[in-house]
């Protein structure tokens, strides 16, 4: 095989999968769009999302800042060289990572250093097989971080919260299916995408469910006992009413995908894989003798317009604006301000926020802060970065990322620093709402993936602190213009993530009876 044009084509792979959804992909964000009342927050985070799915299409850039792992299943003809095939991808990663299409996202876990290129021991994942036909097939998963922590697995029977006993049987696994989506919240960047795994072992179980993420959205399961479950699944578990990013809503579930493999008497595992609204997977055939691209999968049937779909919002964007209160945040902020402040209200932020995720929040509990964050804001933000030729650092992409880690520390760093906000996403705990009320703080929510929505409203890179973390952890000073954020948790202990786990409780528990006999 011709291995540079092979590389070639790993590389416009890898960049099509990180900055442009798949066609199934569309439309089932396109059909959730569809399905939300206008002015409701989810509508507005939805109009956010299909805006900043354009922005990528058009910029080449990241859809979200997360490239997550890059994972590779590729299926060869016998005789295939595998080990020159792998050396290739690796220097596609590389590529696409100088080039600003991924993250640095590869981590030693004993060090935290950032390789810095995307490549590290296990990573990327390559997973090979060998088949009969005369083709290449390479399909490639980015999946982040958020979502993956997500991922739960269930093993049977069990006492499910809400539904009760969970038994061997399908009803059982209906009952862990609807589970793992209450479970998750919206702090996997809901609506999601699943990947069920029946049976296996804890490992191949989880394999099975990830590989059902590479089933097209809108496939039929030839079994017919778990084709019946998925429409069973996709109807009800919209009923959970956790919505667009946990907002609330009808959209919860984007797709769900279920399949089941044998296992061993004792064992019986549920694994289910759960993939964010930015479900960047896609897939090529490959000449085995040219190395280029003979095809493209995932991308047949209609596509989706999302300069269309926005201008059908702009209508619903002015109505929701008509009972929502938006305020102007400029830091430093006063604890005066933050008080006026209540669950619902949409924040505009103008003038500096600085970036502060795992590493900084830990950092922080035993250091000093390297500036003075009192009245100041803090952006839960792994982005982007490159520097461009004159040296400056310019910001690729830049959503943000799940805030519940940060709860062990959050509500301490807000009162030693004398931070007044933190933006991120998900939501926090019962920690951090104690502490706004004491502290008088805000929690502000943004839409998570919409990475290249936000690195639009930051103006320009003030400075850095912390780059030994690497450039998804360090502590950016951005200069933002209209960063628009909903106050989810406010300084009078009120919480939306918490109502609407609640609400989602109390839904869950209406499927508690037997469907599936
Ligand atoms: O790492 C990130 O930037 C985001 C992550 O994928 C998350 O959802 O928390
Ligand atoms: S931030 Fe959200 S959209 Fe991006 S990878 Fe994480 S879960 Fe997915």
């Amino acid at each position: 095989m011709n291995m540079e044009k092979f590389q070639q084509s790993m590389y416009e792979l890898i960049v099509e999968t990180s900055t442009k959804l798949p066609k199934d992909v569309r439309r089932a964000i396109a059909r959730a769009k569809a399905r939300e009342n206008a002015g409701t927050r989810a509508a507005m985070a939805l109009t956010t999302i299909a805006g900043n799915i354009k922005m990528a299409e058009e910029n080449v850039s990241p859809i979200c800042q997360d490239t997550g792992l890059p994972t590779f299943k590729i299926k060869v003809p016998v005789g295939a060289n595998q080990i020159k095939m792998k050396e290739a991808i690796h220097a596609a990663i590389v590529q696409a990572t100088k080039d600003g299409k991924l993250r640095p996202n590869s981590v030693d876990s004993l060090t935290g250093k950032n390789s810095g290129d995307n490549l590290g021991v296990g990573v990327p994942v390559i997973k090979f097989e060998q088949w009969e036909n005369d083709y290449i097939d390479v399909r490639l998963i980015l999946k982040g971080g958020g979502c993956e922590n997500k991922n739960i697995q269930y093993s049977l029977p069990c006492e499910l919260e809400g539904l009760g006993r969970a038994g061997r049987d399908l009803d059982g696994i209906r009952k862990c299916i609807l589970h793992a989506v209450y479970q998750a919240q919206g702090q996997g960047c809901s609506a999601g995408f699943i990947g069920v795994g029946i049976g296996g072992d804890r490992a191949s179980g989880y394999e099975l469910a990830k590989d059902q993420l590479f089933r097209s959205v809108d496939d039929v399961n030839p079994n017919e006992d778990l084709r019946r479950l998925e429409e069973y699944i996709m109807e009800n578990a919209n009923k959970l009413g956790i919505g667009t990013m946990g907002f609330g809503g009808e959209s919860t579930l984007l797709g769900c995908k279920i399949g089941a493999m044998h296992r061993i008497p004792a064992s019986f595992f549920v694994s289910v894989a759960y993939n964010c609204w930015a479900f960047r997977r896609l897939g090529v055939k490959i000449d085995p003798e040219t190395g280029e691209i003979t095809e493209w999968l995932y991308q047949e049937g209609e596509d989706v317009d999302f300069a269309k779909e926005l201008e059908k919002a702009e209508t619903s964007a002015a109505a929701q604006l008509g009972e929502t209160r938006e305020v102007v945040l400029e830091p430093p902020i006063t604890e005066e301000q933050i008080r006026q402040l209540k669950v619902g209200d949409v924040v505009r932020i103008n003038g500096i926020i600085y970036t502060g995720r795992d590493a900084i929040h830990k950092y922080l509990m035993d250091h000093d802060a390297p500036v003075d964050l009192n009245g100041q804001i803090i952006y839960h933000c792994g982005p982007v970065m490159l520097k461009d030729e004159n040296g400056n650092w310019q910001v690729k992409a830049a959503g943000p990322t799940t805030s519940i880690r940060e709860e062990p520390y959050q509500g301490d760093i807000m009162k030693k620093f004398g931070v007044r906000a933190v933006i991120g996403k998900g939501g926090m705990g019962a920690k951090t709402l104690q502490a706004l009320k004491e502290h008088g703080g805000v929690y502000l929510n943004a839409i998570g993936g919409a990475a290249q929505y936000y690195a639009d409203c930051i103006k320009s890179v003030e400075g850095v602190d912390l780059l030994e973390f690497g450039i998804p952890e360090a502590m950016w000073h951005l200069r933002v213009e209209n960063f628009t954020a909903v106050v989810t948790m406010d300084s009078h202990g009120n919480s939306l993530h918490e109502d609407v786990e609640k609400s989602s409780l109390e839904k869950l528990a209406q499927f508690k009876e037997p469907v599936f006999k």
